[in-house]
């Protein structure tokens, strides 16, 4: 169960603080699935930086199993990020030196969770049975994107943040590889929270929230 509570984050820049989160709260149960919403700027990525551990927020708690995040040390934040989560963000963080397989089992490796028999189903699943030994800059947007996705649930992290994740697809693929998306997230055993721009996408989720003036809204399926 991820718990999010009074989560407050500002910037400083050269016009001087900027308010970004002021007191978001927020629950994901595990297993669970819930879209992100809100307008260019309201906070999105800010806040999945700070569920990944990516950054730290001025005050508030995020609790990962009653546990909380914050209260770790730079070594716990990075096994957080390490183990607990995979990461499918625009930009695909593909490991361009390594091929498809090894991108996945490097990822898999460092969560502590190698299963080969995973990583094929993954592959299979995501159609990359054609192109495991080819490195990324060799494949099509889509394909860089499924092995994203794949890479991302290879160690079968308790929660799986996206943020929009088939932002370069095309709508009748966004919709192919966000059910394909959803599937394994379930038989990975993982919760989802997923950043989207479309209410058509965010409807397939369980649920839906809305950042908006530093707050979240959160409206249930
Ligand atoms: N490191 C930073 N330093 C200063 N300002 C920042 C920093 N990161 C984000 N911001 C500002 O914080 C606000 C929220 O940014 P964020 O990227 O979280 O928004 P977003 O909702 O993800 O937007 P989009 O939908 O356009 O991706 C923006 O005004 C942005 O300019």
């Amino acid at each position: 169960m991820l718990v999010v509570e009074q989560l407050h984050k500002s910037f400083t820049t050269a016009q001087g603080t900027l308010p970004v989160l002021q007191g978001v709260d927020l629950r994901l149960a595990r297993g669970s699935s819930l879209a992100l919403m809100g307008e260019s700027g309201s906070g999105k990525s800010t806040l999945l930086h700070l569920l990944a551990g990516l950054d730290r927020a001025d005050s508030g708690r995020i609790l990962i199993d009653a546990e909380p995040l914050d209260a770790r040390s730079e070594s716990g934040l990075a096994r957080w990020r390490r183990e607990g989560i995979g990461l499918v963000f625009q930009q695909y963080n593909l490991i361009s030196s390594l091929d498809v397989a090894a991108n996945l089992a490097f990822q898999a490796r460092l969560a502590g969770r190698f299963d080969q028999q995973w990583l094929d189903c993954l592959c299979e699943r995501l159609g990359l049975a054609d192109v495991l030994q080819r490195y990324p800059e060799q494949l099509s947007g889509g394909q860089q994107q499924r092995v994203a996705i794949g890479r991302a649930l290879a160690g079968r992290p308790a929660l799986l943040l996206a943020d929009e994740p088939t932002g370069s697809l095309d709508e009748a693929s966004s919709d192919q590889v966000l059910s394909l998306l959803l599937q394994l997230v379930a038989e990975a055993g993982s919760s989802v929270l997923m950043v989207t721009h479309s209410q058509r996408l965010a409807a397939r989720l369980q649920q839906r929230c809305f950042l908006h003036a530093g707050r979240v809204q959160v409206e249930t399926a």
